[in-house]
């Protein structure tokens, strides 16, 4: 049955592409050099018998999934360490082919757990603690969250009393909503966290502040006296994680376990304050800056995936007694899998920017200058939120223009889904976070009615309303920019001027915005919309390429611009600003640019670079071979391991003797 090499269509599409997908793959991760380097440890991992053997998580038990998980990226930290890797970034390639569909149970120590160590801890505190995060003594996580808040964490109910006489803080629980309730990890894995606490001293409470608590014994791994702790069972996703809960019973921990860096409580108990007073709250600032480029690589290998598949599959004729047509000729199919492709780009390119962004903010942060926090915060907050809103949706597109066989494991995409659309919820719930940007917006609004200087990326704010779009025909990336500045300013000043209007007639403040919230979150989202097109655009003219590749890259985020002023045209049209004849040129352009992806599209997600083994899929396979990868994966389920299962005989044959016995005086009649 097995037909062997690529398939016919999957490598029609390859030649008949109009650019060469490894000139983007180059521009994808920052140079052939890096390209080179991310595939040889790609391979190295792949390679390595450990990861290889590993069974197939779709047909393991949850006790199993967290074992192997927690196999393979231990093995995965030793052999990082032995291969001397160092960067960031090649350490997660190599653990991405090492563990491709296995969530790290060490994850939240390496990416929550030491750098808040590095960034919120004295000298002191560092010299002790590293070197024993760093050979896995100490393996920490972040307990933040309890079972009553997760959003308002000033409302947290966890307590830190200090006890000026033995030194030491009281940790405690004082009623079941402090319990610390979902910190990845806390229930089994983990024997230290950091805790977030309201801090008490000499009687008055100081808000949330943060402390190293040892959970487990660093040798037989018990919880340690007035620690209760475990898994919270499972979850829609994160099936090989212990996220944990945890009560605290008057646990004392000597006073240099409070995180000193900023904040202080000296010997006798005084509180000492630093200058900025969200300085605790930089550890989600890190996650939230990191996650737009992960949740675009999610989209981008579910667009493979779909991509792939859909040029393999045919299904229908065109005409009658014609051939059957790859769905990928379908425009509909295109209408779906092309915006999604173009939305994983655009994705790849914002978190690009927000991550140099982050590097750059937090080194003028370490240096003392906290100026660009308010920015950082709204900016990381917003395209957190926009991009896993974005990205998960799209996800589902691709899993559902798999037809039936996107519902399988076998195809990929629902372990892919389960495992992004949490990056909605953590690190701050998605609407929370966006009504931190309006909050920014708010203040900028002002700030420009005061005539105040408004940062760059703000900047269009400054620019009259009263405007009407120069959108022609020929649909130009300008005009683009300007439609979505236009919007984002209009949908801010509409929320601002609602709460101003309210606070006029006697409302106050917090009545006033409590009343707008979705106005602002509209204002917010137009914001974070604007930022990603106008992001997208000046990195695909900046980009270094031939101009086939570059040609092919315009017409992809040319798509995302046009399909989002489709997508939201009522807030695009609402004041006037694009008239219907320049709607009619937008609609056409984006029929126009499916047909211009279309010949592509395979080439475009080529490019991703991700090899079958950590795709993992038998739809999104480079071969095309598809059938028969569905086919052995069939085979493989633990249910056919016996022809005949024990329950038929334990369930099945004793009913059908049952109704065949009470059915037959019932025949004798
Ligand atoms: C791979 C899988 C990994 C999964 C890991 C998941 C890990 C986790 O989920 S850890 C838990 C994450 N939890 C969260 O993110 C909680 C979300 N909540 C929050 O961040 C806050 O409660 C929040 C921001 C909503 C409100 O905070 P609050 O202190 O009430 O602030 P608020 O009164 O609204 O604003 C006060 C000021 O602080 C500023 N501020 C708030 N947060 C920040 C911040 N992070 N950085 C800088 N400034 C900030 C505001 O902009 C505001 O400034 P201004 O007064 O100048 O306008
Ligand atoms: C997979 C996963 C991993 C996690 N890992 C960790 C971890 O390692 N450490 C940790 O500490 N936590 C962790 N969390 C917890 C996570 O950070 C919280 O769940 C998250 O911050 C949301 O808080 P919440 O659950 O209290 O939601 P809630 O705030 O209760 O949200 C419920 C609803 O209320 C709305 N809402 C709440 N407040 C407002 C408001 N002010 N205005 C408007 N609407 C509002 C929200 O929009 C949402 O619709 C994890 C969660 C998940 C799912």
């Amino acid at each position: 049955m097995a037909t062997g090499g690529v398939n016919a269509d999957l490598a029609k599409e390859r030649e008949r592409a109009t650019f060469d997908s490894e000139q983007l793959t180059n521009f994808l991760y920052r140079g052939p050099e890096k390209v080179r380097r991310k595939r040889y440890l790609q391979n190295l991992a792949i390679q390595d018998p450990v990861f290889k053997k590993a069974p197939l998580w779709a047909f393991l038990n949850r006790e199993q999934q967290y074992a192997t998980a927690l196999k393979k990226h231990l093995h995965a930290y030793r052999r990082i360490q032995e291969l001397g890797i160092t960067e960031p970034v090649e350490k997660f390639y190599y653990r991405e082919a090492a563990a491709p569909h296995e969530n790290s149970p060490i994850g939240l120590h390496e990416s929550m757990f030491i750098p808040t160590i590095e960034k919120q801890a004295t000298e002191e505190q560092k010299r002790k603690w590293l070197p024993l995060c760093h050979s896995l003594k100490m393996i920490g996580t972040y307990a933040q969250t309890e079972l009553g808040h997760g959003t308002f964490i000033r409302g947290l109910e966890t307590t830190a009393t200090y006890d000026p006489v033995a030194k030491e803080f009281i940790l405690s629980t004082p009623k079941l909503t402090a319990m610390k309730y979902w910190p990845g990890n806390l229930g089994k894995t983990t024997n230290h966290c950091l805790v977030m606490a309201q801090l008490i001293t000499k009687g008055k409470n100081h808000g949330i502040h943060m402390f190293m608590l040892q959970t487990r014994d660093m040798e037989t791994h018990q919880p340690l006296p007035g620690i209760e702790l475990g898994d919270i069972g499972p979850k829609f996703g994160f099936f090989d994680n212990d996220n944990g809960y945890m009560i605290l019973k008057d646990v004392r921990i000597p006073r240099e376990n409070m995180f000193m860096r900023y904040y202080k409580v000296l010997e006798d108990g005084t509180y000492v304050t630093p200058p900025g007073d969200r300085l605790n709250y930089l550890s989600m600032v890190l996650l939230r800056s990191a996650i737009t480029s992960m949740i675009g690589q999610h989209l981008s290998q579910a667009c493979i995936i779909a991509i792939r598949y859909s040029a393999v599959r045919r299904q229908t004729e065109i005409s009658p007694g014609g051939e059957e047509a790859q769905v990928l000729d379908y425009q509909t199919q295109q209408y779906k899998l092309f915006p999604a492709l173009a939305t994983s780009y655009a994705m790849l390119m914002a978190g690009r920017f927000m991550y140099d962004f982050y590097l750059k903010t937090t080194a003028q942060i370490e240096k003392g200058d906290l100026g660009t926090m308010p920015q950082l915060h709204a900016l990381s907050a917003g395209l957190k939120a926009f991009s896993t809103w974005e990205c998960t949706a799209a996800i589902e597109v691709c899993r559902m223009s798999c037809g039936g066989h996107g519902y399988s494991h076998a195809s990929g995409i629902p372990k892919i889904y389960v495992d992004a659309t949490p990056g909605c919820t953590y690190e701050g719930e998605n609407t929370v976070m966006m009504l931190q940007v309006a909050r920014f917006l708010m203040k900028m609004y002002t700030n420009l009615q005061k005539g105040q200087e408004l940062p760059s990326f703000v900047q269009y704010m400054t620019k009259s309303l009263d405007t009407k779009s120069c959108m022609k025909e020929e649909v130009a990336p300008k005009c683009l920019v300007m439609a979505y500045e236009h919007r984002a300013s209009r949908l801010i000043k509409a929320a601002a001027d609602a709460i101003q209007a309210m606070v006029m007639s006697g409302s106050s403040p917090q009545e006033a915005w409590n009343k707008n919230t979705v106005p602002l979150t509209w204002a917010a989202l137009a914001f974070c919309h604007m930022f990603v097109v106008k992001n997208f655009f000046e990195m695909v003219e900046d980009a270094k390429m031939d101009g086939q590749t570059k040609a092919a890259f315009m017409a992809l985020c040319k798509l995302y611009a046009v399909n989002g002023v489709i997508t939201h045209l009522g807030e695009f049209i609402q004041d006037g600003y694009l008239n219907n004849q320049q709607v009619q040129y937008i609609q056409k352009s984006l029929l126009d640019l499916l047909a211009e992806i279309r010949p592509n599209a395979v080439a475009l997600v080529d490019a991703f670079d991700y090899p079958d083994a950590i795709l993992q899929s038998c739809l999104g396979r480079y071969d095309g071979q598809v059938y028969q990868a569905l086919y052995d994966f069939a085979k493989s389920s633990p249910l056919n391991e016996k022809e005949v299962l024990d329950s038929f005989f334990d369930y099945v044959k004793p009913v059908q003797q049952e109704l065949e016995a009470m059915n037959q005086p019932m025949a004798r009649l």
